[in-house]
């Protein structure tokens, strides 16, 4: 681990300062003390935030659609995991057993192949991030606060009854690379907890019959890795709430309602107003 603590230090997109962010929005269960003042894009660095969230939550999704708004690389851990799943090597065939089974790759593995992306973005002349699916243990979140400055912690919820669902509806288009969900989600509100209802996010017809279903995202798989979610999150989220860093965000549905309930929350609504109007 030394080793690959060395590799994370010496990256500089580990190295920014620190920032501040605003949530007031009444789904925001819990706002914290990073609430603030609503962001400035003419003066500050690119965000470094984090989102957690639950197999098929939908952080991917956020995560992706935060990032081409701000700027910023979207990192999915689970990502450099496939692509290493795809190569050829020993690593890959280590990998495929854990992932196969639903279980979380070593902390060295992990931290070792998230240095080397940062690395080599830092080499493009990437800054900033959005970390999706990372830190997934505390010894993961150590690392990453030994170098670097988290803004925001994202942490998405969704009931548990939608979230199996959610990732057996989960497709991507093996040629244009986008995700879609052919899942119908309608949770009736029960015990004071709200209905959530949500429509599918079909392809267009060009990606129809170029559709994938990831190797993992079967019951059995995806009902381990919510097992291993559940036992593994909770002290992430009390760490990084104690640091005042944590966003809870309870998703209110689909896409069409959540995106802007999240920019609204983000203190982003008019963001990319503002960003035409810097310009
Ligand atoms: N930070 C991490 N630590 C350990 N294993 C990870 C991490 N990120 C991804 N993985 C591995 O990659 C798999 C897929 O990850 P991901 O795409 O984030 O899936 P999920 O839908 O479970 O959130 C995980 O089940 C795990 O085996």
């Amino acid at each position: 681990m030394a080793r690959v603590l060395r590799v994370a230090r010496s990256s500089s997109l580990f190295s920014f300062g620190s920032r501040s962010y605003s949530a007031e929005a009444s789904h925001v269960s819990s706002p914290s003390p990073f609430l603030g003042a609503r962001r400035d894009v003419t003066k500050e660095r690119n965000v470094q935030w984090v989102f957690l969230g639950c197999p098929g939550v939908g952080k991917g999704t956020y995560a992706s659609r935060l990032s081409s708004l701000l700027g910023v690389p979207h990192i999915a851990t689970g990502d450099l995991v496939r692509d290493a799943l795809a190569s050829s090597g020993p690593l890959s065939q280590q990998l495929s057993e854990i992932v196969n089974q639903g279980k979380l790759v070593s902390d060295e593995i992990i931290v070792n192949l998230l240095s080397k992306r940062l690395e080599a973005g830092e080499a493009k002349g990437e800054s900033g991030f959005i970390l999706d699916g990372f830190p997934r243990t505390m010894t993961q979140a150590e690392i990453l606060g030994d170098v670097t400055d988290i803004d925001l912690v994202v942490n998405l919820k969704l009931p548990e009854e939608v979230l199996v669902d959610k990732c057996l509806g989960r497709r991507t288009c093996n040629q244009c690379g986008k995700g879609f969900n052919i899942a119908h989600i309608n949770l009736k509100g029960e015990n004071g907890k709200p209905a959530i209802s949500m429509d599918p996010l079909l392809p267009p017809p060009q990606c129809m019959s170029k559709l994938v279903t990831r190797a993992d995202d079967t019951e059995e798989v995806v009902k381990a890795r919510l097992r291993i979610y559940n036992e593994t999150s909770q002290p992430l989220e009390e760490y990084y709430r104690s640091k005042g860093k944590l966003m809870e965000f309870d998703l209110p549905g689909g896409i069409p309602e959540s995106w802007p309930r999240l920019l609204e929350a983000l203190r982003l609504d008019d963001y990319e107003e503002k960003q035409s109007a810097a310009a």
